[in-house]
């Protein structure tokens, strides 16, 4: 739902970040300009402390005199049109009220406060006297985004022990403060990662939007709530819509945090790699739109396929058969109907893509799409020679199978080229996706036991997918260029369809297996 009082969305939001340092970048005001930087804004920053710590720990805090803050908070304000401003570590009593004057007199229209508390290495960073100040500071801010011991520090109760406890913990915050309240499941020893935004006033479509992820194992978690915030404010200054903000930050920060161990900083609680796509995308082997094509002006045709099924692409992660892959209890039958069900469809997608390659303008396009189609048809029987050879009998293609594979053949019969390759492209990049995702769960696992599907998801994500992936992206946006508005629209129409029935894919050995 799109906030109204939200009137002015900027195509590059500039945000200000009032909070404390962290020399070895990580947390606070070095992590809020990398993330706000990742998120497509421009970041400003305001220091409230100087604090000496590293990823093992805070060993000192030194407060500027409040006059001091005062002259940078103005310095900003005097100058610069701020859409939005995320405050975090605030330490002492006399910095919280000199902040709530300013934002007296010049508030943004967008303030998000992370009331932090406590560093992850467990130090504190707000002097238990300021608590209540904190408290009623939060009666001016749109978004709170407390972990579950601040939450319940806020509340004064005691901490959450479980998901249902921290959301009912949040909407007594709401109720009582009137802002939205980010609730986070980092600190619980769930196997997923929740989130939820709660507004029990109304400013939300629902009063709970919730997006969980699987939990990334890693322990470079360092700063990951700052960067949260930051990155809350500065999607939500671009599109002025929570539940998307939440959907575009959970999934970049979920790969943030995949791709955390290969930064090598520090000896105890690493940061996260807020760029990862921006380097990924320069290596050439990111199949996911960077940044720098995300946010332009101009954004490529296929980065805005991309944003359009931001929610149906968190809605698979989120699938019990998904988490139950990657944890290795997914039942066997579920796999067994899935894979059955893959081949039956890889069949007739291969067709499909020959289908394309006699509609393709170009040489290299008719050449790439018949390629795809023959390594399709590879794959399909490589799943009956390794994981089908003992099924009974072949299996009928059931229902989603049937619809996903009819929308497919509609596409090819109807002859606009440009269509059907946005009606085949999900098949591809969701693919690749869950694949990476996946796979970087597997290889970071901690667990010795055996993993029932260990052979399928060493080879589940490859570079050579990758790479067609790319190539597939790069064929779209290059049709996208010349084609017509209104085809435009029905290519993203067609890719929409597909993300969906994508979706249904991995959901169906437990609606049709179960039923
Ligand atoms: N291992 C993980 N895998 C996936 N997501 C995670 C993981 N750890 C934390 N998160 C996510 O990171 C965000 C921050 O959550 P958390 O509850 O840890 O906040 P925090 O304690 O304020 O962070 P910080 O580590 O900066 O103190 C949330 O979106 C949470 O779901
Ligand atoms: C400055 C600062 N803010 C927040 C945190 C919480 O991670 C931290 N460690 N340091």
């Amino acid at each position: 739902m799109i906030d109204r009082t939200l009137l002015a969305l900027r195509q590059i939001p500039r945000i200000l970040s009032i909070a404390g340092t962290d020399p070895t970048g990580g947390a606070g005001i070095q992590a809020d300009l990398k993330s706000i930087a990742a998120n497509g804004g421009y970041g400003m920053a305001v220091v409230s402390a100087l604090v000496a710590q590293n990823t093992r720990g805070v060993r000192s805090v030194h407060i500027p005199p409040i006059a001091f803050l005062r002259e940078q908070l103005n310095a900003v304000s005097d100058d610069v049109t701020i859409d939005a401003v995320k405050i975090g570590m605030l330490a002492q009593l006399d910095v919280i009220t000199e902040v709530r004057d300013w934002l007296s007199r010049c508030r943004p229209p967008l303030v998000v406060l992370d009331p932090v508390m406590v560093a992850t290495s467990g130090d504190r960073l707000l002097d238990p006297a300021a608590e209540q100040a904190l408290r009623d500071l939060i009666l001016q801010v749109d978004l709170v985004t407390p972990n579950v011991p601040e939450l319940a520090i806020l509340l004064g109760e005691r901490p959450a022990a479980n998901w249902a406890e921290a959301l009912e913990q949040g909407k007594r915050l709401s109720d009582s403060t009137g802002a939205t309240v980010l609730v986070k499941g980092g600190h619980l020893n769930e196997t997923s990662c929740p989130d939820a935004l709660v507004n029990t006033n109304g400013r939300l479509a629902q009063s709970v939007v919730e997006v969980a992820l699987p939990r990334i194992r890693t322990t470079n978690t360092h700063g990951t709530g700052c960067s949260l915030s930051s990155a809350m404010a500065t999607v939500q200054a671009r599109t002025g819509d929570w539940a998307q903000s939440l959907a575009e930050v959970k999934d970049w920060l979920q790969d943030a945090l995949a791709h955390a161990d290969e930064l090598g900083v520090g000896q105890g609680n690493g940061p996260i790699h807020h760029f990862h796509r921006l380097f990924a995308d320069s290596a050439g082997t990111s199949p996911i739109p960077a940044g720098s094509a995300a946010f332009s002006s101009t954004p490529t045709f296929s980065s805005t396929l991309w944003r359009d099924v931001e929610l149906t692409r968190l809605q698979i992660f989120d699938l019990p058969f998904i988490t139950d892959l990657g944890s290795g209890t997914l039942a066997e039958e579920d796999f067994s109907y899935y894979l059955a069900q893959d081949a039956l469809y890889l069949g007739t997608y291969a067709s499909v893509l020959a289908r394309a390659s006699e509609l393709a303008p170009t040489a290299s396009a008719q050449c790439f799409l018949a390629d795809s189609a023959a390594r399709c048809r590879d794959v399909e029987l490589e799943l009956h020679r390794s994981w089908l050879g003992q099924q009974p009998e072949p299996s009928e293609a059931g229902p989603v199978t049937t619809g996903y594979l009819e929308h497919l053949l509609a596409a090819g019969a109807a002859g606009n080229y440009a269509v059907l390759l946005a009606a085949l492209l999900p098949c591809f990049w969701l693919y690749a996706n869950v694949g990476d995702r996946l796979h970087a769960a597997y290889l970071s696992r901690t667990e010795t036991a055996a993993h029932p599907y260990a052979a399928w998801l060493e080879t589940y994500s490859d570079e050579e997918f990758a790479a067609a992936t790319k190539q597939a992206i790069a064929l779209t946006d290059d049709v996208a260029a010349t084609a017509s508005n209104a085809e435009r629209a029905a290519m993203r129409q067609a890719f929409a369809t597909s993300a969906r029935f994508e979706l249904d894919f991995f959901d169906a050995p437990r609606q049709l297996v179960r039923a």
